[in-house]
C-alpha cells in the first residue's frame, strides 16, 4: 500500500455515507476523510465533522452555510464550509477517493465531476448510470477514472468477474449475469391490500436498513429494474444477457455464469461495509467489521422468478432498458417524483407504477447525446409525473 489517500463521502449523513464513514475510521492509516457532505441533516453532519475533521464540509446553501461556519468556529474546528452544487463538484474531484452516495438524481453531476477529474470513483448513486449511463461511461473511458461498484449486487457480479469488462462480455466468457434481488418487504403480500401500505410498511426491508428511497424502490422492485440498468453500462451487456432471479434471504449478492456452466457467486451478511471495504481497498482487501457468514445457522437460500403482476415496475425498468435513449433518466426521474409522493402521504402504493407507465408513454424518447438533453429528458418526466399526481 502506498500514501494516505483522501476521501470525498458525497451524502455522507445517509446509509452509505454512515457505513463508509465507520469502514474509515477503522483504517487511519490508509485513508484520511477530505469532505463530507450532507443535505438537511446538519447536526449529524456537525457530529461527523466532530468526529472525523474534514477539511470541507458541504451543505446545501449559502445562508446555511454561514450558521454552520459559525457553529464549527464555535466549537473550535477548522472545516472550511462550501455549499450546492459548486461545492459538491469541488469535492468530489480533488480528493484521492470519491464516495458517490447522495441519492437519487441530485448525484449526478457530482459524480461526474469525480469522473472527470479521473479519480477513484465508487458508486453508490445507481441513478447517475441510469439517467446518463453513455456519457458517464464515456466520461470514465476520457478521464481514465477507476469506477468501482458498490451496489451490492453489482459489487459482487464484479468480483465474480477476472478484470473490467472493457468490450462486452463475451471476451471474458461471460454467458450471463444473475442479479439477486430479495422481492423486498412485500414478496408475500396479498396483492389486494398493497394498495393502502403505509410508507413504514414499505421502508421496512426485510434484509438491509437502507435510505428510504431505496427502500420505497425495493418495496415496488424499481430498485432492481434501476439495478438492471446500471448492470447494462457497467458491465458492457445488453438486458438480454442479465436474468433477474429472487433470492429472499439476500445472502448471495449476484452471480455470474460462464460458457463452461460454472456459475460464481458472491456472499456475504446484508451488511454494505463488505462492497464499501472491498471498493476502497481494491484491489487489497481490508476488514469491514462485517460477521462471518454462519451458513449453518442460515440452512437454507431459496430462489423464485420475479412475478411482474406484483411489481409493474420491473418490466418497466426492462422495457426502458431495451428502449434505450432517455427512456430510463425518464423513468428514473418519473419514479422520484412517485416515490416522494408515496412517502409524502400523497400517493397510493400502487399507484407509483401507474403514474410511471403514463409518464413513459406520453414522454418523447430522444437521444442522449448531450447532458442538456438528459437533464431537459429528467426535467420534463418530473413536470408530467408532479400533473398526474396532482390531478388525481
Ligand atoms: N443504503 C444502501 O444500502 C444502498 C444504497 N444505494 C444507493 O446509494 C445512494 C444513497 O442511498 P442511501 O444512503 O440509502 O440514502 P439516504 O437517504 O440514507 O442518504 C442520502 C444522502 O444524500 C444526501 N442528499 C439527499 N438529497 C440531496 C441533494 N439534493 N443534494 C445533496 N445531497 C443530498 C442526504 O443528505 P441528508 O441526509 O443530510 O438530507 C444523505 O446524505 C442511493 O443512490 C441508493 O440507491 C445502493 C445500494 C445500497
Ligand atoms: C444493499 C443493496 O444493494 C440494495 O440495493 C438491495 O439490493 C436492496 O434490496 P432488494 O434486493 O430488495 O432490492
Ligand atoms: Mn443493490
Amino acid at each position: 500500500m502506498s500514501s494516505v489517500q483522501t476521501v470525498t463521502v458525497l451524502g455522507a449523513t445517509g446509509s452509505i455515507g454512515c457505513s463508509t464513514l465507520d469502514v474509515l475510521a477503522r483504517h487511519p492509516e490508509r485513508f484520511e476523510v477530505y469532505a463530507l457532505t450532507a443535505n438537511s441533516r446538519l447536526d449529524a453532519l456537525f457530529d461527523q465533522v466532530l468526529a472525523h475533521r474534514p477539511r470541507y464540509a458541504v451543505v446545501q446553501s449559502e445562508s446555511q452555510a454561514e450558521v454552520f461556519l459559525t457553529r464549527l468556529k464555535d466549537n473550535g474546528l477548522s472545516t472550511q464550509v462550501l455549499y450546492g452544487e459548486a461545492g459538491l463538484c469541488q469535492v468530489a474531484a480533488e480528493a484521492d477517493v470519491c464516495m458517490a452516495a447522495i441519492v437519487g438524481a441530485a448525484g449526478l453531476m457530482p459524480t461526474l465531476s469525480a469522473v472527470r477529474a479521473g479519480r477513484k470513483v465508487l458508486l453508490a448513486n445507481k441513478e447517475s448510470l441510469v439517467m446518463a449511463g453513455q456519457l458517464f461511461m464515456d466520461a470514465v473511458a476520457e478521464s481514465g477514472a477507476c469506477l468501482l461498484p458498490i451496489d451490492s449486487e453489482h459489487n459482487a457480479i464484479f468480483q465474480c468477474l477476472p478484470r473490467f469488462v472493457d468490450n462486452g462480455l463475451d471476451e471474458l466468457g461471460v454467458s450471463r449475469i444473475l442479479l439477486t434481488g430479495s422481492g423486498g418487504p412485500f414478496r408475500q403480500r396479498p396483492i389486494a391490500t398493497l394498495s393502502t401500505v403505509t410508507p413504514d410498511e414499505a421502508c421496512a426491508h426485510p434484509n438491509w436498513s437502507m435510505g428510504r428511497k431505496i427502500s420505497v424502490d425495493s418495496a415496488t422492485m424499481m430498485n432492481k429494474g434501476l439495478e438492471l440498468v446500471e448492470a447494462c453500462w457497467l458491465f458492457r451487456c445488453p438486458p438480454s444477457r442479465i436474468d433477474v432471479v429472487v433470492h429472499p434471504q439476500s445472502v448471495i449478492h449476484s452471480m455470474v455464469e460462464y460458457v463452461d456452466g460454472s456459475v460464481l457467486a458472491q456472499l456475504g451478511n446484508p451488511d454494505m461495509r463488505t462492497p464499501i471495504a472491498h471498493a476502497l481497498a481494491w484491489p487489497e482487501r481490508i476488514a469491514s467489521g462485517v460477521g462471518s457468514l454462519n451458513l449453518i445457522a442460515q440452512a437454507r437460500l431459496d430462489f423464485e422468478a420475479p412475478d411482474e403482476q406484483r411489481f409493474p415496475c420491473l418490466r418497466l425498468a426492462r422495457e426502458a432498458a431495451e428502449a434505450g435513449g432517455t427512456a430510463s433518466a425518464i423513468l428514473n426521474a418519473a419514479n422520484e417524483v412517485a416515490v416522494a409522493a408515496f412517502l409524502d402521504g400523497q400517493l397510493a402504493f400502487t399507484a407509483i407504477p401507474q403514474i410511471l407507465e403514463k409518464v413513459v408513454e406520453s414522454q418523447e424518447n430522444c437521444e442522449p447525446r448531450t447532458l442538456a438533453i438528459v437533464q431537459a429528458a429528467d426535467a420534463e418526466a418530473r413536470e408530467r409525473a408532479s400533473r398526474l399526481i396532482q390531478a388525481l
